[in-house]
């Protein structure tokens, strides 16, 4: 049995709330107040060198429980114990000075963290190599965009040895080739063995990443377990709270209104079986020459595939198109899905970002990102 590196026993944590529903002190401490459980008796354990993703809604308290483990803030009651040297990328700009340079930062930040000064000097290099900030590390800091914050930040941590890395929504900032760089990084910290927990919205990206899942929903645990059971309950849980296309940029002359999913005779898609793949729209007045496409994404940020219909007239109303595709040749695993519906020359007139997760189940083996349909013959020589 390996070595526990976190423990949490009972730990909650309240803020005070304010009748007309502000958080915190106010500017004089004045009007009524109540406590609201941010967290409530929460207990986890993670052993060395495990991967944890924590997921849940907003406001679920993820980025509490982090605060709380890297000392950031105090849990009201409850234990937390940590073995091993930990090192945080909580909060955009937290650790870092406004004033100071970049370089004078990583040194203020991993100080923070208490590594020994030689070894930053020995990583710095790496540390802004991995940034891709060469040339921004002597500009003062306030400067920096919140995507830059970040590149810095996790350079920081992730190249520096701690023992334990706390890690909260790093991907949803950085562009998507640092995205792709964070996530091949955060793969390799947990092949060494190393104890990370990742706090992420992109299910995609926690279920390629971690070895365990803790599901949080209203500051309680609703869920601790393997990635794709928990991540399966969440979705659950978010299916019946947010129908729909939750983060839709809609154009005003047609709405998305979701999409569904279905493979042989109406079971969980799996690679090698057909896929049914429904989108279903609402157009206020007639669309002329719209065309609908649903991009598959990898955790990555990249896309993976599209399906791109054929050139159509939507007539005003509900509708849907159906997209068939004889054969599913997309690797087992979660991905996210965008839906996007189009008229002329391109012109975008709705757009679903993460409109739905995507998930394939394991059928036909594929090595490799794709099943590529083939055959193969023997050709003796001369022929
Ligand atoms: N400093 C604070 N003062 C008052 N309330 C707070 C404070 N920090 C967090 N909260 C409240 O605690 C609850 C949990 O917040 P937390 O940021 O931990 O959620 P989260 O799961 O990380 O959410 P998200 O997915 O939106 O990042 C929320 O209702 C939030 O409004």
């Amino acid at each position: 049995m390996s070595a526990v590196d976190i423990v949490a026993r009972n730990v909650s944590k309240s803020y005070r709330v304010h009748h007309d529903g502000r958080r915190g002190r106010g500017l004089f401490g004045s009007g009524t107040t109540e406590r609201f459980w941010a967290l409530k008796n929460v207990g986890f354990e993670v052993r060395r060198g495990e991967a944890l993703g924590v997921v849940g809604p907003n406001g679920s308290g993820k980025t509490t429980l982090i605060k709380l483990l890297a000392r950031i803030t105090s849990p009201d009651s409850g234990q937390i114990s940590i073995a091993g040297r930990l090192m945080s990328l909580v909060e955009v700009g937290a650790g870092f000075h406004p004033e100071l340079s970049g370089r004078d930062n990583v040194f203020l930040n991993a100080a923070i963290f208490g590594v020994p000064v030689e070894q930053v000097r020995k990583r710095f290099d790496h540390i802004v190599e991995f940034s891709g900030l060469a040339d921004f590390i002597d500009a003062p800091v306030k400067t920096y965009s919140s995507g830059m914050f970040v590149r810095l930040g996790f350079a920081v941590a992730s190249q520096l040895d701690a023992d334990i890395l706390l890690l909260d929504e790093v991907l949803a900032v950085g562009d998507l080739a640092f995205q792709a760089r964070c996530i091949d990084r955060i793969a390799e910290i947990r092949r060494s063995g190393r104890t990370i927990l990742l706090v992420s919205h992109d299910l995609a990206a926690v279920e390629l990443l971690c070895d365990r899942v803790l599901l949080l929903a209203s500051g309680k645990v609703a869920g601790d377990g393997g990635p794709v059971e928990m991540i399966e309950r969440y979705q659950a849980m978010a299916a019946t709270s947010a129908p729909g296309c939750g983060s839709a940029v809609q154009g005003g002359v047609a709405t998305l209104e979701g999409v569904s999913f279905a493979g042989r005779d109406g079971a969980r898609p799996r690679t090698g079986d057909p896929l049914t793949v429904r989108v279903n729209y609402h157009a206020l007045s007639a669309v002329d020459d719209a065309v609908v496409t649903v991009s598959f994404i990898w955790p990555s940020g990249y896309i993976c595939t599209e399906l791109v219909s054929s050139t159509s007239t939507l007539a005003a109303g509900h509708g849907s198109i159906v997209f068939d595709c004889p054969m599913l040749a997309m690797q087992r695993g979660l991905y996210t899905v965008d839906l996007t519906v189009s008229a002329g020359a391109g012109r975008v007139l709705a757009k679903c970002v993460r409109a739905a997760p995507f998930r394939v189940d394991p059928g036909l083996v594929v090595h490799g990102d794709f099943h590529m349909t083939h055959s193969s013959r023997l050709e003796p020589a001369g022929t």
